[in-house]
């Protein structure tokens, strides 16, 4: 059986990419800080350091090779749930794939302009700006913290890093947010994160009442599964071109592990791929839309009707691509079960129980190991 280890800095890691940057110390007396993606890139490098290069036997030949996303795109609106149709769309398109791209979300155009135009800013800035908000503690390269900019927390020899850079940050419990890690330029990214983040918010608990309502059970029934102690963060992931594409990935693959995620992509930058059925498929982009997906929290607590899905990042050549990921969880101490209304005699559990404490422990180490935890919780 699977003990999770204790360890208080990965108690909030939500998605297992989000480990923070320190470069493992050759000895405790000489901590080293690695630089970051944007950094090497900005340096010319030409072939990616070696930690940055998937194993043969993970390339499979060609590592960008993608399907084309099969028609019809799941588009919802999400102004006209409470049509049949529309909800009808809504449940095919989370059982073929755990995640929709969602058109009238109620943020506007220019809010979301505005939220991308500052988050390049914030990686446009010079190094030393960025390293402001840092999440390495004393900037020592050895203790980081889950908040703050940085890349990839090395942990072993054989890690395999993304060729990505992120801003992490807490967005809930409100009451936590912590301004010291926020960027102070450009000016207003700490109020526009502010009203982005107001709206997500709304618009996780539109979509977790429309799936509860999908599945005939309390329309709150996962709303309240979040209590006023659960997190959320904002994830801004950088991703400088890459000279050989086919060598890394922006991010490896892995489901979320909390309950929903909301994804704002560059559209005009593709690189997402999802999984279905063993074969890889590009998603596809729509200006102003954002990408809404089952994370996997949501998938235990509806006993797998609807999947948390895998997912990746494939780097390109010529462009840099910026992605802002709201991930919404529920707090340590709840109970990760299937909820009670969707099991009887014929629907039996199809995951052990156990606490998100224990969950999110798991999730890293299991990641790293290139396996998803959520498979061994499957009865
Ligand atoms: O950049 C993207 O499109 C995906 C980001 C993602 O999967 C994540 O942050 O967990
Ligand atoms: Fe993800």
């Amino acid at each position: 059986t699977y003990r999770a280890p204790v360890s208080s800095t990965s108690s909030e890691q939500w998605c297992p990419n989000s480990y923070p940057s320190t470069e493992m110390a050759a000895s405790d007396e000489s901590p080293m800080v690695r630089p970051t993606v944007q950094e090497l890139t900005a340096a010319g490098v030409e072939e990616p350091p070696r930690q940055y290069v998937l194993p043969e036997q993970d390339r499979h030949g060609d590592l960008l090779a993608a399907d084309e996303f099969p028609e019809p795109t799941p588009l919802i609106d999400l102004s006209r749930l409470t049509d049949a149709d529309e909800a009808e769309r809504l449940r095919a398109a989370l059982q073929t794939w755990g995640f929709f791209l969602a058109t009238n979300h109620g943020i506007e155009d220019s809010l979301m302009d505005a939220m991308m135009s500052v988050s390049r800013e914030f990686f446009r800035q010079p190094a030393e700006e960025k390293q402001k908000c840092s999440n390495l503690v004393d900037g020592n390269g050895k203790d980081y913290q889950v908040e703050g900019y940085g890349s990839d927390k090395v942990v072993s020899e054989d890690q395999v890093l993304n060729w990505s850079d992120r801003l992490h940050l807490r967005v809930e419990p409100e009451g936590e947010r912590n301004f010291a890690k926020w960027p102070s330029h450009p000016e207003s990214f700490r109020d526009v994160l502010q009203e982005y983040a107001s709206r997500t918010k709304k618009i996780r608990d539109l979509v977790l009442r429309s799936i509860a309502e999908l599945l005939e059970i309390d329309e709150d029934y996962f709303v309240n599964q979040i209590s006023n102690k659960a997190s959320g963060f904002a994830r801004f992931n950088y991703y400088p071109p890459c000279p050989r594409p086919d060598l890394v990935l922006g991010l490896r693959p892995h489901s979320d592990g909390g309950l929903l995620t909301i994804l704002f992509n560059d559209d005009n930058v593709g690189g997402l791929q999802i999984q279905r059925d063993g074969r890889w498929y590009n998603v596809p982009t729509k200006p102003h839309t954002l990408l809404i997906n089952l994370a996997d929290c949501l998938e235990i607590m509806n006993n797998g009707i609807f999947r948390s899905p895998f997912h990746r990042v494939v780097t390109n050549v010529e462009k840099d691509r910026l992605s802002l990921a709201v991930f919404y969880a529920v707090d340590a101490e709840t109970m990760l079960e299937p909820a009670p209304g969707l099991l009887d005699d014929k629907r039996p559990s199809r995951y052990r129980k156990m606490l998100a404490k224990d969950f999110v422990a798991g999730l890293f180490e299991h990641f790293r190991q290139g396996k998803r935890f959520i498979d061994t919780l499957k009865i």
